[in-house]
């Protein structure tokens, strides 16, 4: 039998190559940064050239790791930020525009004309988003309308688009397949996860042709096989999923009711709703999990687009941390954050709240608040976000959580993680293997070469590793959590339209 499974996950700060053995373990890994890209306030850009070598650069370095060929290698399985928009020339590969990010705010104007004219019930019923700048559709329609010459060269078939997965999956294939997974294709607000198609009306609203659009297919499937001079052998492209929806597999959230929380760069929580779509009446957003086996499993998600990339801010904008690390040990120099409570809304509010124009803020500053407060309360707030979030999220689904899986890097906070068990009274779980994200993906494309039989075999693979147990009474917990969202009233529509 082949002895690994490549996980190429594309993230939003950094690349990450992971290879699996069977037991779900991590045999190698290797990441890189690349480059953020901030042209303007609230724009957010990277460069799909660079995240294309640095994902090919992290895959020979894993493998040259363990020093193995391609042919111990089954199957690679993509994850990827989400959203993200590429468009490239079809002919000679080049993009005609930096890849233009989940976070970009560039387009919430329009956003708001989409919802002044009255389109969200139909975006929403067809689609299961809100209108927002976060989804694909208004950032693919500003290149078409403001990179030169690329609104003619879409009309005469020259153009793809694609998100991460799709544009990798090309690259990898050297321009041969141009395909998307349900789960990509749900972000991108043009995809109809009750027909499974691309929709029309909304290719039409936006002026978008189809003709650049990839084709949709499952999540485990062998979409192509990586041309040879990339990793010496043609290795099956065999999985792939948006990272949020890869961590909830990769978590063996298979049931309905089955949740987990990711805390990276932003957090998202997602409910497995099961096979029929669930739409949220609180602002969270219903999308598709995966399609496997030939059914399609849809989620409830709440995104959070700030998370750890707070942590991030108090380490290089304050300066007030040498590591994100550190942000356990400095929060628990105090016993508490002194009433001040820091809102990191710094590129809007994303669930339940969708504002576009909420920015962040520091609130309740004494003279005895110090750095320590500050830092806790920012900790802390990650774990707010994440309540207001579930709290909803239990109001739509009609289910009450008990346990919550967690992963991503800031899940490795011990305070954090004690105060989300605390806030929310329930379980926080966390398993030994925190890189669900690559696992998800891993398991997608394992499951489709037959490195995995099913899904019983990959559930055997999750272990526990830290329970955290609720200590908070439920008068504590209202108290903290009415003090929270009076800040979050400071936060709101603090940008000038
Ligand atoms: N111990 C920690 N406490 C709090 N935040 C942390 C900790 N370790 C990492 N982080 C945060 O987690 C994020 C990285 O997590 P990761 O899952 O790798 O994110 P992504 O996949 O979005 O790049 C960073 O924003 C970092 O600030
Ligand atoms: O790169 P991450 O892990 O922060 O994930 C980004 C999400 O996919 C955006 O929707």
């Amino acid at each position: 039998m082949t002895k690994y499974i490549m996980a190429l996950d594309a993230g939003t700060t950094s690349n990450r190559c992971i290879l699996f053995n069977k037991k779900g373990e991590i045999c190698s890994v290797a990441q890189k940064e690349f480059t953020q890209i901030f042209p303007k306030p609230g724009w957010v850009e990277h460069n799909a050239k660079e995240i294309w070598s640095t994902i090919m650069g992290v895959a020979v370095e894993a493998m040259s790791n363990l020093n193995i060929r391609a042919d111990d290698v089954a199957g690679i399985g993509i994850t990827n930020q989400r959203e993200t928009t590429v468009v490239w020339d079809k002919i000679t590969g080049e993009p005609v525009y930096n890849a233009i990010v989940w976070q970009c705010r560039r387009t919430s104007k329009f956003c708001d004309e989409l919802k002044q004219a009255g389109y969200e019930d139909m975006v929403k019923e067809k689609t299961g988003l809100l209108i927002d700048a976060y989804f694909s559709a208004t950032k693919l329609k500003w290149i078409l309308d403001n990179v030169e010459g690329a609104r003619e060269k879409a009309d005469k078939g020259e153009l793809l688009f694609g998100t991460i997965d799709t544009w990798i999956i090309w690259k990898l294939t050297n321009g041969k397949v141009h395909v998307t997974d349900y789960s990509n294709a749900s972000r991108t607000m043009l995809y109809n996860i009750n027909t499974l198609e691309w929709d029309k009306e909304i290719l039409e609203l936006l002026d978008i042709p189809e003709n650049m659009l990839p084709e949709v297919k499952p999540s485990s499937e062998i979409y192509g096989y990586c041309d040879s001079n990339y990793l010496g052998g043609s290795i099956p492209i065999s999985g792939a999923a948006g990272d949020q929806q890869a961590s909830l597999f990769g978590q063996t959230c298979f049931q309905k009711g089955d949740a987990k929380n990711t805390y990276g760069t932003g957090a998202f929580l997602l409910m497995n709703t099961g096979e029929k779509p669930v739409y949220s009446t609180h602002g969270l957003v219903t999308t598709i999990a995966w399609g496997l086996d030939g059914k399609i499993n849809y989620a409830l998600e709440g995104s959070i687009f700030v998370a750890g990339s707070a942590i991030q801010w108090l380490r290089d904008e304050l300066r007030i941390l040498d590591s994100a690390a550190d942000s356990e040990y400095m929060a628990t120099r105090v016993p508490d954050t002194n009433d001040c409570y820091v809102v990191p809304a710094f590129t809007g509010l994303g669930a339940p709240y969708w504002d576009q124009y909420a920015r962040g803020a520091i609130v309740g500053i004494t003279r005895g608040v110090n750095k320590y407060h500050i830092i806790r309360a920012t900790v802390e707030s990650l774990a707010y976000l994440s309540y207001d979030v579930l709290e909803v999220m239990e109001k739509d689904s009609g289910a009450k959580m008990k346990t919550l899986k967690v992963d991503g890097g800031a899940s490795q906070n011990d305070f954090l993680m004690q105060f989300q068990a605390d806030l929310l009274n329930v379980k926080v779980q966390r398993p030994k293997f925190v890189e669900t994200t690559a696992l998800g993906a891993a398991y997608l494309a394992g499951l489709a070469v037959g490195y995995w039989e099913n899904l019983d075999d990959i559930k055997q693979n999750w272990e526990l590793s830290r329970e955290f147990i609720p200590s908070l009474s439920e008068e504590e917990i209202q108290n903290k959590i009415k003090r929270w969202r009076k800040a979050v009233t400071y936060s709101l529509s603090w940008a000038d339209k």
